[in-house]
């Protein structure tokens, strides 16, 4: 499987970068997976309800750019569908079995993503109710990914 994680924004912290490379390494065995990042556009604090809309916009073709016709694209967004681990796990192995080799994730950026980004995903994913910044998402993601690939492949993890 292919997996692309498509982000708003340069990853800074050196924490981060070290997990998240961390299970791009590990998940290795089990899928290619990239991390494409498009730059965000300047949010200053004061924004008015239009400019916040022209930010989402101007990110949200940056992203949709680099979305794969042929991707089955999975939006993380904090009023998406909850889902368990294994529910992620089954969704991930319903793809593989179907043939949808090439798998979309999407990170907005701090003001989040667009109607049209929105709208070219096959589902809205979310990760509880609370707001992650999004590059601590992208750790959160990638580990679940993996864990997702250990729970198919019948693999021990930690609970
Ligand atoms: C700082 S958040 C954006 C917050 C913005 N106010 C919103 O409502 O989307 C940046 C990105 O991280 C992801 N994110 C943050 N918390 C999340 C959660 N609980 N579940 C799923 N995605 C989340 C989303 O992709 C979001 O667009």
């Amino acid at each position: 499987m292919n997996i692309s994680i498509i982000t708003v924004g340069k990853l800074k912290e050196k924490y981060l970068k070290n997990g998240i490379n961390e299970y791009i390494k590990r998940l290795g065995s089990y899928a290619k997976v990239e991390i494409v990042e498009v730059p965000d556009e300047k949010a200053p604090e004061q924004l008015s309800e239009a400019e916040m809309l022209q930010v989402k916009e101007k990110e949200g073709e940056r992203i949709l750019a680099k979305v794969s016709q042929d991707a089955y694209v999975i939006a993380l967004a904090i009023e998406g569908e909850m889902w368990g681990s294994e529910k992620l796990a089954k969704e991930l192995d319903k793809l593989a079995t179907y043939g949808r080799s090439k798998v979309t994730f999407i990170i907005g950026g701090s003001l989040g993503l667009s109607t049209a980004v929105m709208q070219r995903s096959d589902a809205a994913l979310s990760f509880s109710k609370m707001t992650f910044p999004h590059q601590l998402m992208r750790l959160i993601l990638v580990e679940q990914v993996y864990r997702a690939f250990r729970i198919n492949r019948g693999e021990p993890y930690h609970k």
